[in-house]
């Protein structure tokens, strides 16, 4: 990738501001730096339209201390922001991820607050603040992504109000009585309020938004409820109106449909299975190692499926992918050695030597490799406890001309709402999940292809190029506002949970 010189740049109309930019820098054993994609679904997203708006993208290069200077790849233009080794700890590894990660994410572990992390929070919004500032031309629209940012809305609205800000939050909102054990809750409702829309993947987010910044913020807000890309709430700051509204993500998925249908991939699936020995059934989960996503359940299910005899051991075959993710946060290191001991027991009590009944893969697999993946799955499990959207089981679908494969799909994740399709199943009722992988792996052929074909019609009418356009237009055009406020002390009791 050319590293520009950065005094060719001119200012962008349109920025994205993530936590990460789209590529990682790596550094090897050698002391040389090469540069890879960025894990997660919030770069699988955004990589794609940023490239059609040609805009610039302001953020984290993934490692400590790194002086770079901007970058041009095929007409982005990237902007790194440095952290210090102490704010990765603080900001990314402490705040972020052992404090809002679990807070958003129904407090799956026990969210930690130190104050030295907020510290760093608010410092280090401030200078993607700063750089966002630096990079949008007059006038510019400013896109702010997720939840390691939500203060920079309205310091950036401090350093440049001639900009048009929206706000995506791509985890879950969480409910209220959850997000009140946040010491810095007031804060963090008015950084978001500097944006001029505030979007969430799902009703249930922007609704639960709405009612803390009636109450905790003392802003009247609109009344009714907010719909799918449609009929956005209000909240009142002063002279200022900021909208919020639901607008559920989602993948490049004609792309990802013509790619699964290449020869090399069909071919690639076939040999993937032969290399598996031959099962009559693939299992497949594709995640990052993360305790949100259920990785645990699933293979729990497995386990008791195969010791009651309703899954044939050696016929079954499941593949876990999974990708290494924020590997120094304690929740996370604990996590992943729960998985590699549930896997080694499985393997342990029902494999055969050259016949693993779990194949478990810990690292990230490319591109290319992952549609044959799927493509190859006749189960696709995704088991989150909690998770904002998943894109996985989309990408899935997707990956499924074929009308072959099933998804299990847990009710907890924001896809949910949208593949009502899939075999649905609620994670934290491990009889249900292995109902629901038992009726999977057997269904009929015919009904297996209506099931696939309905996905397939929601998944590829509904791309990230319909969410991007109909958040685009939103922050562009105001959209419209419920009829009537409600002022803070009017609030009924809150409508709870985010589905
Ligand atoms: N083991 C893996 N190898 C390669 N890509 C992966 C792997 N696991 C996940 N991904 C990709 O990362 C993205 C994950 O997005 P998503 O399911 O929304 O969850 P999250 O953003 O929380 O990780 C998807 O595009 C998926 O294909
Ligand atoms: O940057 P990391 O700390 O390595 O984490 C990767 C990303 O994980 C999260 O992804 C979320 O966004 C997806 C797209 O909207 C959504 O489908 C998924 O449910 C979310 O978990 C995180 O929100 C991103 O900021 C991270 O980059």
């Amino acid at each position: 990738m050319p590293v520009a010189d950065p005094t060719t740049f001119t200012e962008s109309d349109f920025v994205v501001v993530a936590n990460r930019l789209p590529v990682d820098l790596e550094r090897l054993p050698d002391g040389t730096t090469r540069w890879k994609r960025s894990p997660g679904g919030l770069v699988t997203a955004l990589e794609p339209i940023l490239r059609t708006h040609r805009g610039a993208w302001v953020g984290w290069a993934g490692i400590a201390d790194a002086d770079v200077d901007p970058l041009v790849d095929d007409d982005l233009v990237m902007h790194p922001v440095p952290l210090s080794a102490q704010e990765i700890a603080d900001y990314y590894e402490g705040f972020s991820n052992a404090t809002l990660w679990p807070l958003y994410h129904d407090v799956i572990v026990r969210p930690e607050y130190h104050r030295e992390w907020w510290n760093a929070y608010v410092e280090v919004n401030r200078r993607f603040a700063e750089a966002a500032a630096k990079a949008a031309a007059q006038g510019a629209t400013v896109w702010i992504q997720d939840y390691q940012l939500q203060l920079v809305p309205k310091m950036l609205r401090m350093l440049r109000p001639d900009l048009t800000i929206g706000f995506f939050l791509h985890i879950p909102f969480p409910p209220v009585e959850l997000f009140m054990q946040m010491p810095w809750r007031t804060e963090i409702v008015d950084g978001l309020l500097g944006a001029d829309l505030i979007g969430f993947h799902l009703p249930g987010g922007a609704q639960n938004f709405l009612y803390l910044a009636r109450r905790l913020a003392g802003h009247q807000t609109s009344r009714g409820n907010v719909g799918v890309r449609s009929k956005l709430g209000v909240v009142q700051v002063g002279f200022r109106t900021v909208r919020v509204g639901a607008f559920p993500i989602s993948i490049a998925s004609g792309e990802l449909d013509e790619q699964s249908r290449r020869k090399s991939i069909r071919d690639r699936a076939k040999q993937i299975r032969k290399e598996l020995g031959n099962p009559k059934h693939i299992m497949l989960g594709v995640d990052r190692l993360d305790y949100t996503k259920g990785i645990d359940v699933r293979l729990d299910a497995l386990h008791e499926l195969i010791a009651e005899g309703r899954v044939d051991p050696s016929q079954t075959v499941m593949v876990q992918l999974a990708t290494p993710s924020r590997e120094r946060v304690e929740s996370y290191i604990h996590m992943r050695g729960e998985i590699e001991k549930m896997v080694s027991r499985i393997n342990g009590e029902y494999a055969e030597v050259g016949r693993p009944v779990v194949h478990y893969i810990h690292r990230p697999v490319p591109r290319d490799e992952l549609i044959a993946f799927f493509v190859a799955a006749d189960v696709m499990l995704v088991t989150p406890l909690r998770d904002g959207m998943n894109l996985v089981a989309k990408e899935y679908v997707a990956c499924r001309s074929d009308l072959g494969g099933a998804l299990v799909l847990s009710e907890f994740t924001g896809a949910a709402a949208e593949l009502r399709q899939a075999f649905l199943c609620n994670p934290h009722d491990l009889e249900n999940v292995k109902d629901q992988m038992e009726a999977a792996l057997s269904q009929p052929r015919e009904d297996g292809r209506r099931h696939m074909r309905a996905l397939r019609r929601q998944v590829l009418t509904h791309d990230v190029d319909r969410w991007a356009r109909a958040f685009l237009d939103a922050l562009a055009h105001g959209g419209a506002a419920g009829p009537a406020l409600i002022a803070p002390e009017e609030t009924p009791e809150p409508e709870l949970t985010e589905r």
